[in-house]
């Protein structure tokens, strides 16, 4: 069986450079192109890019992945600042490619993947919910895209529900303090050296407490996913938003 040709965009970056390793371990991936900031995208082209994983910057995402959907090549994104406009615009440039296909997962990590779905399972049942990230000080962006997605999950499963709005009676003494707002769920984004990437979801009923927790200790607790992502996203024309997609969660 021929190998799937690969290119990392993002390649010296923190996760670029575990996935340049990761594809290049690989036995049914070979590693084509790795491209850093400045780099020319035709390279993808020439060296016959089947699939590009995109590890870069949001700044620097939309670009590439016009690029990547222009040439015809799949693409798996880790990278974050994904609003509804931009996914409207990918979703235009997927329109006049459609057999291409776009894995955008906000987090490869299988503990993250499952914080979100039991997030989402546990949401009704509580009265109160606040998502807090944690991540190290280099980190691009705040809220992580991550506790974005989660706290997007709960709001829509709390809402189904018909859940009644959190009980908050404070008053914010100081702009920020409660946290940012996401579609009515606080999210809270502490940057702490020594850390990796870690997220609690803490839901509060009557007299209880549950916190669900996942920690990334390294960045290999992506690269299983990355690679479930290249696999399956050859065969999952247009867009795929989250890596559950492609597992089987139940
Ligand atoms: N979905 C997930 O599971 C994960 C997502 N991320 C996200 O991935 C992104 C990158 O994170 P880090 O590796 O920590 O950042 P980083 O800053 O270490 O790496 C980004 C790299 O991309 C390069 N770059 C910027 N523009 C480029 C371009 N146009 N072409 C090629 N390379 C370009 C930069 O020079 C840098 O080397 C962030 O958005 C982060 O939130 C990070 C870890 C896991
Ligand atoms: O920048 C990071 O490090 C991470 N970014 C992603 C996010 O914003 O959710 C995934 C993970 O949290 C690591």
């Amino acid at each position: 069986m021929s190998k799937l040709r690969v290119a990392v965009l993002g390649a010296k970056g923190r996760i670029g450079s575990e996935a340049v390793r990761a594809v290049e371990a690989a036995e049914d991936m070979e590693l084509v192109a790795a491209l850093g900031r400045g780099d020319k995208l035709e390279t993808l082209v020439d060296s016959g890019t089947q699939v590009v994983v995109e590890l870069t910057t949001p700044a620097s995402v939309m670009g590439n992945l016009d690029f990547c959907v222009r040439h015809g090549m799949h693409a798996v994104v880790g990278t974050t600042g994904w609003t509804d406009d931009r996914l409207a615009q990918l979703n235009t440039s997927l329109a006049a490619s459609p057999e291409t296909g776009v894995l955008i997962a906000p987090n490869f990590s299988i503990g993250a993947v499952l914080t979100m779905k039991f997030a989402q399972q546990a949401a009704r049942y509580y009265e109160s919910v606040e998502v807090v990230e944690l991540h190290h000080p280099n980190k691009a962006d705040a809220p992580s895209g991550t506790a974005t997605r989660t706290a997007q999950l709960i709001a829509a499963a709390r809402a189904e529900a018909g859940c009644a709005p959190q009980p908050d009676a404070t008053v914010t003494a100081l702009e920020g303090a409660r946290g940012a707002d996401v579609d009515g769920i606080p999210v809270h984004a502490i940057r702490l050296r020594g850390l990796l990437a870690h997220q609690e979801v803490l839901l509060g009923g009557e007299g209880e407490t549950l916190t669900i927790r996942h920690d990334s200790l390294h960045h290999s607790s992506f690269m299983p996913g990355i690679l479930l992502g290249v696999r399956r996203v050859v065969s999952a024309p247009g867009l795929t938003f989250g890596l559950e997609n492609f597992l089987d969660l139940g």
